[in-house]
């Protein structure tokens, strides 16, 4: 008999906080390898904590987070090889060429120089970037030092990739075109992407999706799954629908809490 493969991405109760106001709470999702998934939230949501988390430069105190099965915090060399990531913001150097950010990327990641430039050029031609290889990035358009990130991101050869909020500043066309890139690698090399946005248009219907709103899941599942659960229409109805409903029920759960508390407050003044 077989053993199933792990899980791309698995994570399990993981909660965070910042001093003592809660970040992500008890947040619980799994990922298949060779998936697209969109972790849909507004500002805010804790997309970007979650984020810190997966790549460890925060510490999950609770909780765990496997990448292909290996444990982030007991096993990150192994976990952290299997990940590429594209952070919300720029982290390229201007004055440096396309070519010389991967290449010196490369360098870090052990690679000796000319492998590291035949590697770097590939990516950038499977980004559509060659002929731009030697332009400084300060040179580049917004929507193409993006693709300069995806290809520096892919260049020790993740089998999962993380984008946070990777079309935020582009304009549409850039944007589609990056979207459009990144399916692409999804369905030719296999790749499972967490592509996370606040933007619902950039949603498509063979996505998952997965809500988070206030540090929790709302909802881990298909596009016409999260249809059927609100009984909405189309995923922005439903988007709105599943957040309204938890703030109503957070809301009305404070409510019951300040109730509580009054009632104890009476008890304690009739007992003196
Ligand atoms: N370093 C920090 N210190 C204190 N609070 C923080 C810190 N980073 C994030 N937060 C808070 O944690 C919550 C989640 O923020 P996070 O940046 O993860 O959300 P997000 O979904 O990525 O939103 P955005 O797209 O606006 O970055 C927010 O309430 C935010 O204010």
């Amino acid at each position: 008999m077989s053993v199933p493969a792990p899980p791309a991405l698995s994570i399990a109760g993981v909660g965070h906080a910042f001093g003592d106001r809660p970040a992500l709470v008890d947040v619980s999702l799994e990922l298949a390898a060779g998936s697209f998934t969109a972790l849909l939230g507004q500002n805010g949501a804790g997309k970007s904590t979650l984020f810190a988390l997966i790549t460890r430069l925060y510490d999950n105190v609770s909780g765990e987070i496997r990448v292909f099965g290996h444990d982030v915090r007991r096993a990150p060399s192994a976990a952290l090889r299997q990940m590429g990531v594209v952070f919300q913001s720029r982290t390229l150097d201007a004055d440096l060429s396309a070519l010389q950010n991967l290449t010196y990327h490369g360098a870090l990641h052990g690679y000796r120089s000319g492998a590291a430039k035949a590697r770097a050029m590939d990516l950038l031609r499977m980004v559509g970037l060659a002929h731009k290889a030697h332009d400084k990035v300060r040179a580049l358009s917004g929507g193409q030092a993006r693709r300069v990130e995806i290809a520096r991101a892919l260049l020790h050869g993740p089998r999962l990739l993380l984008l946070d909020e990777a079309t935020v500043g582009l304009d549409m066309e850039a944007r589609e075109s990056i979207i459009a890139l990144v399916r692409d690698l999804v369905a030719r090399e296999g790749l499972c992407i967490l592509w996370a946005t606040h933007l619902i248009d950039e949603i498509a219907p063979t996505d998952r999706i997965v809500v988070l709103h206030r540090g929790r899941v709302l909802f881990g599942g298909g596009h016409n799954d999260l249809l059927a659960r609100t009984g909405a229409a189309t995923i922005r109805d439903a988007f709105t629908a599943l957040i309204r409903a938890a703030d109503a029920a957070s809301a009305g759960g404070k409510r019951q809490q300040e109730g509580r508390q009054e009632e104890t407050r009476q008890e304690e003044e009739r007992h003196g």
